[in-house]
């Protein structure tokens, strides 16, 4: 376990933001218009699989959760990607998945061959799988913590959909909708981790931990890029 070593906690965390996945060569090339069709096809495939995890990872989490107010707010996650449910006040087809696979045919997929995983790669499946058995067994509050890289994602997603409206606009724009939806909940999101984890995380064994895990979901990222970047040269 790595010794938080009397720094703030908060910093530290923040500090991660250098091991985060906007620096990866394959979002450096994305973000500078760079990318081929068949790489950002390719990207959007494969990301695919990490968008129908997050629910699962998120259930994961409340299902070892003990705190009801926790739990509450921690719910919405579910419902963002998965959509709303039939009857209450949105509708199925309301949520990030759903936004995903608009997106994927926005780019020229269709939508079989997103959900029946044709273009994915081994690497983006054990990656993503490690995530979800991450916060399916690890204590929950690491899981939370393992979820704070959203820290860093509302920056990566402006330059994102900057970049694609300029660089690809062969990509209809209307397929962009998950990224600006991100640009909210990604915030809101991952200030409620981070009250979590400072309220939750007060000894050093448990900061160290939550670091731990923060810099397991860095590498979770990162390998996931490393292996579409192979895959589509
Ligand atoms: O496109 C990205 O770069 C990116 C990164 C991350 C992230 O930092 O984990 C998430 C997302 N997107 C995302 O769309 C999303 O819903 C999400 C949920 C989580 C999480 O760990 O709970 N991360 C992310």
């Amino acid at each position: 376990m790595t010794a938080v070593l009397g720094t703030d906690f908060v910093a530290t965390l923040r500090a991660h933001s250098q091991r985060y996945h906007d620096a990866h060569p394959f979002h450096v090339r994305m973000n500078e218009g760079r990318c081929t069709p068949e790489q950002l096809r390719g990207w959007v495939a494969n990301r695919f699989y990490y968008q129908e995890a997050i629910p699962r990872k998120d259930a994961a989490i409340l299902s070892n959760c003990p705190d009801v107010d926790v739990r509450r707010r921690w719910i919405r996650r579910i419902t963002d990607h998965d959509g709303s449910v039939p009857g209450s006040d949105g509708e199925p087809g309301d949520g990030g998945i759903e936004a995903w696979l608009r997106l994927g045919e926005a780019a020229g997929l269709t939508r079989e061959e997103i959900l029946d995983h044709r273009h994915l790669v081994p690497g983006v499946r054990f990656a993503v799988d490690a995530y979800v058995n991450f916060c399916r067994t690890r204590p929950w509050v690491e899981a939370v913590a393992s979820s704070l890289t959203e820290l860093f994602a509302p920056d990566l997603m402006a330059s994102r959909l900057a970049a694609f409206e300029r660089y690809y606009p062969w990509i209809e724009p209307s397929g962009l909708e998950y990224f600006r939806n991100r640009l909210t909940q990604a915030p809101r999101d991952c200030s409620h981790a981070l009250e979590v984890v400072t309220t939750y995380c007060l000894s050093a064994e448990s900061q160290a931990a939550a670091v731990d895990a923060l810099s397991f979901k860095c590498d979770v990222l990162w390998s996931q890029l490393d292996a579409i970047d192979k895959a589509y040269p």
